[in-house]
């Protein structure tokens, strides 16, 4: 395989799928030097605060970015199981979803709700990282926007090593915060089961394998690219773009 992922031949489903999960060992966001940082120990409140409120856009943008999937979906099978991802993310007006749950992490780091809700502090690099992925799901292929979603085969093991992480370093952190996860590892396999297995069923030509392995490598720059962000401002050099969140001294 070329370090870019060109492929030369049409692969088998299972072939496929390992090349995916190499592109995940070598782009995933596990790799990136801001989480590295988190599960050392060695963010401050302050950063850690950042993170939490950029996320914030991301996991709020989720469910509309399922929304425009679904929209373009027109095996009802299909959609009936998609469409759970929007009330894992929305919640059913009952339990809580994972906007909501989310939020319970950013307000236990100290942050305001209304600021988190309003996203008007956010990096100017995560807004256009989740436009990225909506424009994404938007205009490419549906099978290409099924594959960008299959960056959710890497995130239990990144989500394991974050809150193992953070409960150990962060004494001010405890459990019932970091509350948003402990579903997301169980809803996290359930989607990659049924994304995977449509693209395994619908990329049977060099052609389309080859979207499906881009469209994996682009999720995984759209996630980078949001770490990048927060790496450069809040980490090294710390340049703070106008108008973004800035942490309270010694925080
Ligand atoms: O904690 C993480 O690092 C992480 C990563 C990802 C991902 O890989 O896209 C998702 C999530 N979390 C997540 O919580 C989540 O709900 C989610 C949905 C999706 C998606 O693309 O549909 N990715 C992710």
């Amino acid at each position: 395989m070329t370090p870019d992922f060109r492929l030369d031949r049409t692969l088998s489903a299972s072939e496929l799928e390992d090349v995916l999960r190499q592109v995940g060992s070598e782009r995933y966001h596990i790799r990136h030097p801001f989480h590295r940082l988190m599960v050392e120990g060695r963010l401050t409140r302050g950063q850690m605060q950042a993170w939490a409120l950029n996320r914030y856009c991301y996991q709020a943008a989720i469910p509309r970015k399922d929304a425009i999937i679904l929209s373009r979906i027109e095996d009802r099978s299909l959609r009936l199981v998609w469409r759970e991802r929007i009330l894992d993310h929305d919640g059913d007006g009952a339990s809580p979803g994972g906007i909501e749950r989310w939020m319970r992490l950013a307000t236990g780091l100290g942050l305001d709700a209304a600021i988190v809700a309003s996203q008007r502090l956010a990096l100017p690099a995560t807004r256009f990282s989740v436009g990225a992925y909506l424009t994404f799901v938007e205009k490419r292929t549906l099978l290409e926007a099924i594959a960008s979603s299959l960056t959710e085969m890497f995130s239990p093991q990144v989500i394991g090593e974050r809150v193992a992480a953070i409960l150990q370093r962060y004494p001010y952190i405890d459990e019932d915060t970091l509350g948003y996860f402990t579903p997301r590892l169980t809803q996290a396999p359930r989607d990659v089961d049924v994304a995977l297995a449509h693209v395994r069923e619908h990329a049977r030509s060099i052609e389309t394998q080859q979207l499906v392995v881009d469209a994996l490598i682009a999720k995984c720059e759209i996630l980078w690219t949001m770490l990048d962000a927060l790496h450069f401002s809040y980490v090294e050099p710390g340049h703070v773009p106008p108008g973004a969140f800035v942490p309270e001294a010694a925080s």
